[in-house]
């Protein structure tokens, strides 16, 4: 883009500071105290804070933004122009040549087919690049033929224009189809790509924070290294291998879990394609070597977990640990890190860090290697979805006084910026609406006991079973309880959680996201950051333990300007969390999920079969388990099992083997004749067909038998009354359909609920201590009578 005269970008800036006017600015948040639900209770009542606009002169970037379509007008005259101009060159050409037989205007036609060539070989290698694995193209490939050569609209893509990224990163962004940078993306990447500040930014989940701090990196990565290139060419030309930023680890993001680490690896890679810039993920569950071998290729962005990455670091992996030339530093989904297992790597990372102080460049005076642009100072950039400061942190920051622990320990997202090197003028940017959760979200529950969650469950997943659906619960336990269930009963569910294998972890989420109606059962490990398209429905089929996290579950659906519904399942052991949980949002009513009570008869007869084979399944698993593992240890110890069992327990076992084979039998047949035709409602009008589980195949052909059945009556005033029939399947319903459609608004009375906990605890305590006085009163008779008698 060409440098704005003087006017217009001092009106530009004016524009870019008046869009952050409507932004909030955090930094107050009430002591969370020991209620883990009340973490965010009044988070919108945030003091403000105003961002300072530095001088950025665009001209001396160079930059220019892709070829934009030009508007009818502009683009007819410069049509014209190009005509005439093209029609004087070819009697240029033609003139200049013989044209007595026709050689010359041949000439010009192959020139014209060598162009063609030569743009098609240009264009190639970045095709084939996006195909690879790790996409590291040369940034000459994209030229600015390629760049022009983009249809790209300018009306469509121009709200990006705003906040001047590079050629190359609009291209990738146009490449997306990412019409607008969404509103966190918009506060952020002005802070953190022009004006170098640390930014801690929250934002509802999916709203696309992950370019919210992308951007700006490569941005940074890519105008250093424009600018350094441009100097070099000034003082004639004498390249210096040393300074040259490539090979140097300019960015290091963290994420809690090795899944989000590889979700934005993946990420960044795209909008990085087209740049010659490497990304590369370093996470546990994969062979340390090919990570070795990764980081020898010396990315300059590496997105990893703490343990991985503490562990290569601890073990002198050079690229990792020359830190010098760290420009970014990055926690996402910062407040997890703070959660148990995670902060003692982190905080050993953090420690390697040189020292930023606060008014200074960071301290790399014994560096040789890193040039005078990457020797700016290091910006750190902390994101979450969920994110607590006091009210005073910015305060804070700049006396250097936010609290570890005493022993020294990271114990809150203040302190850990802190000892990241987080700078006082800091963009807090904190985007969170009152209820912090997707605007675009249904939240609704549904009362139940303990033993019917499954049930539930098993009528969400069947009665509206179209879309994806994430189940979570809180224990491994009853994950796998759930997963044999639901596999018994024919659906079609994959699962996920922390003692699995990478591999597998990985391939579960592939498969859950080949799959348009597909269920995934998962621990939290999923809560944070998975981005899977289609995500409809989220199950929390055993409430979390704290807020943070019900807020991350719930954000694998609705994200990115799509809807979707969460649907709580609530025991009367949870009522009392769900309450503190409406109380942590603010809310007073929650949607109650509609619930067909006719199907239920049904529902439970499937399930109480699905038990009975899980449980005969599982007993001889464990047997043979059992008998395994007997002969195991026999064996390490050389004990000789004695086989010889004696003829009658021989035929008891036989016969209680054959016993339990056949009940299993009789157990299945029974259930696959219950699951071969559709959940029905126990009893249904045959005028108005209602059938979940009815297939759109069997909804066809109950619809070409209504029609038959029309045209098969003569009399017209008949066929008028027989037009009313209608077939419904409920399969074809989603959930959030089916709440929007029905969903009762119920009020969540939370001082009523906590009253009413209060009273049945002083009910349990007092019955509990008139038991025990009678107890001790009979035991006190008993004594007398003896002591009596003797
Ligand atoms: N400007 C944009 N326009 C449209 N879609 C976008 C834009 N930016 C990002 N996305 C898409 O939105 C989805 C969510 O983005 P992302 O994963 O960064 O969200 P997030 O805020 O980090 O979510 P979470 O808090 O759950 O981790 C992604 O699929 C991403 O490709």
């Amino acid at each position: 883009m060409a440098a704005l005269p003087p006017k217009k970008k001092q009106r530009k800036r004016n524009h870019d500071a008046g869009q952050f006017d409507s932004l909030r600015w955090t930094s107050s948040l009430p002591d969370a105290g020991d209620d883990p639900f009340s973490a965010f209770a009044g988070l919108n009542d945030f003091e403000g804070g105003v961002l300072s606009l530095e001088e950025i002169d665009e001209s001396e970037w160079g930059l220019e933004l892709p070829k934009v379509r030009e508007t009818r007008g502009k683009k007819q005259k410069k049509e014209t122009k190009r005509k005439r101009e093209r029609e004087e060159s070819k009697g240029d050409e033609v003139t200049g040549e013989e044209d007595t037989n026709g050689e010359a205007v041949k000439e010009v036609k192959k020139n014209k087919k060598k162009k063609k060539k030569k743009t098609k070989k240009a264009k190639k290698p970045e095709e084939s690049s996006e195909k690879e694995e790790e996409p590291v193209n040369d940034a000459n490939t994209n030229d600015k033929t390629d760049v022009e050569e983009d249809e790209v609209d300018d009306s469509e893509y121009h709200a990006w224009y705003e906040l001047r990224l590079h050629p190359l990163l609009m291209k990738s962004i146009c490449r997306l189809k990412f019409k607008e940078p969404t509103p966190i993306q918009k506060a952020c990447i002005p802070a953190g790509a022009h004006q170098g500040k640390d930014v801690i930014g929250a934002a509802e989940t999916g709203s696309g924070k992950t370019l919210a701090f992308g951007l700006p990196i490569l941005q940074r990565l890519l105008e250093e290294r424009e600018k350094f290139e441009r100097r070099q060419a000034e003082e004639s030309g004498k390249a210096d291998e040393t300074i040259v930023s490539k090979g140097l680890l300019r960015a290091l993001i963290i994420t809690p879990t090795r899944e989000l680490a590889l979700q934005v690896t993946d990420h960044l890679k795209q909008v990085a394609i087209g740049t010659d810039v490497k990304v590369v993920p370093i996470v546990g569950g994969m062979s340390t070597e090919k990570q070795e071998r990764l980081l020898k290729g010396r990315p300059e962005i590496v997105v990893g977990t703490p343990g991985r990455l503490w562990e290569l670091m601890s073990g002198g992996e050079i690229h990792l640990v020359e830190l010098h030339s760290l420009s970014f530093f990055v926690l996402d989904e910062a407040d997890r890190m703070i959660d148990n297992g995670h902060f003692q790597e982190l905080q050993s990372i953090i420690d390697m860090l040189p020292m930023v102080r606060e008014g200074h460049a960071e301290d790399t005076e014994n560096c040789v290697t890193a040039s005078g642009f990457q020797r700016k100072k290091r910006q750190t950039l902390v994101f979450s979805a969920t994110i607590a400061l006091s009210s005073d942190f910015r305060k804070k920051l700049k006396r250097g006084s936010v609290k570890t622990k005493q022993d020294g320990e990271i114990n809150s997202i203040e302190a850990l910026s802190e000892r990241a090197g987080m700078r006082s003028n800091a963009a807090i940017i904190d985007l969170t609406n009152a209820s912090i959760m997707a605007n675009n979200l249904e939240e609704s529950f549904i009362e139940c006991k303990e033993e019917d969650k499954d049930a539930y469950l098993y009528y969400i997943l069947s009665v509206h079973g179209q879309g994806r659906t994430i189940v979570f619960c809180t224990s491994i336990a009853a994950l796998r309880h759930l997963s044999s269930l639901m596999k018994i009963l024919n659906v079609n569910v994959w699962t996920l959680h922390a003692q699995m294998q990478q591999r597998a972890r990985l391939k579960a989420i592939d498969r859950f996201r080949g799959s348009d109606h597909g269920t995934l059962i998962a621990t939290d490990v999923a809560a944070r950051g998975l981005d899977i398209p289609g995500v409809r429905t989220v199950v929390h089929y055993q409430l979390p333990h704290s807020a943070e996290v019900y807020v991350h579950r719930s954000g694998r659906t609705a994200r990115a300007s799509a809807d979707g519904c969460s649907i709580a399942l609530i025991s009367p052991k949870e009522a009392s969390k769900f309450a503190s949980l409406c109380r942590s949002f603010s809310k007073e009513s929650f949607k109650q999920f509609p619930i067909e009570a006719s199907y239920m008869p049904e529902v439970l007869k499937r399930l109480s079969l699905a038990r009975q084979i899980d449980k005969v399944l599982r007993k001889e698993s464990q047997d043979k388990a059992d008998k395994s593992w007997f002969q195991r240890n026999a064996e390490s110890i050389e004990l000789m099992v004695d086989e010889n069992d004696s003829d009658d327990e021989r035929a008891n076992n036989i016969r209680k083997k054959k016993a339990s084979s056949a009940q299993l039998k009789k157990l299945q047949q029974e259930l696959n004749s219950l699951l071969s035709r559709p959940l029905q409602p126990k009893s249904f009008s045959s005028r108005y067909l209602a059938g979940a589980g009815i297939s759109p195949l069997l909804q066809q052909q109950f619809e070409e038998l209504a029609r038959q059945k029309l045209a098969n009556f003569g009399n017209p005033r008949d066929n008028n009354n027989k037009k009313k029939m209608v077939v419904i399947g409920q399969d074809c319903v989603e959930p959030l359909q089916a709440l929007r459609s029905s969903g009762q608004e119920v009020s969540m009375d939370t001082k009523g609920a906590a009253e009413k906990r209060r009273n049945l605890d002083n009910l349990r305590r007092k019955r509990k201590e008139d038991k025990k006085r009678l107890h001790d009163q009979k035991r006190k008779e008993r004594k007398r009578l003896k002591a009596g008698g003797d």
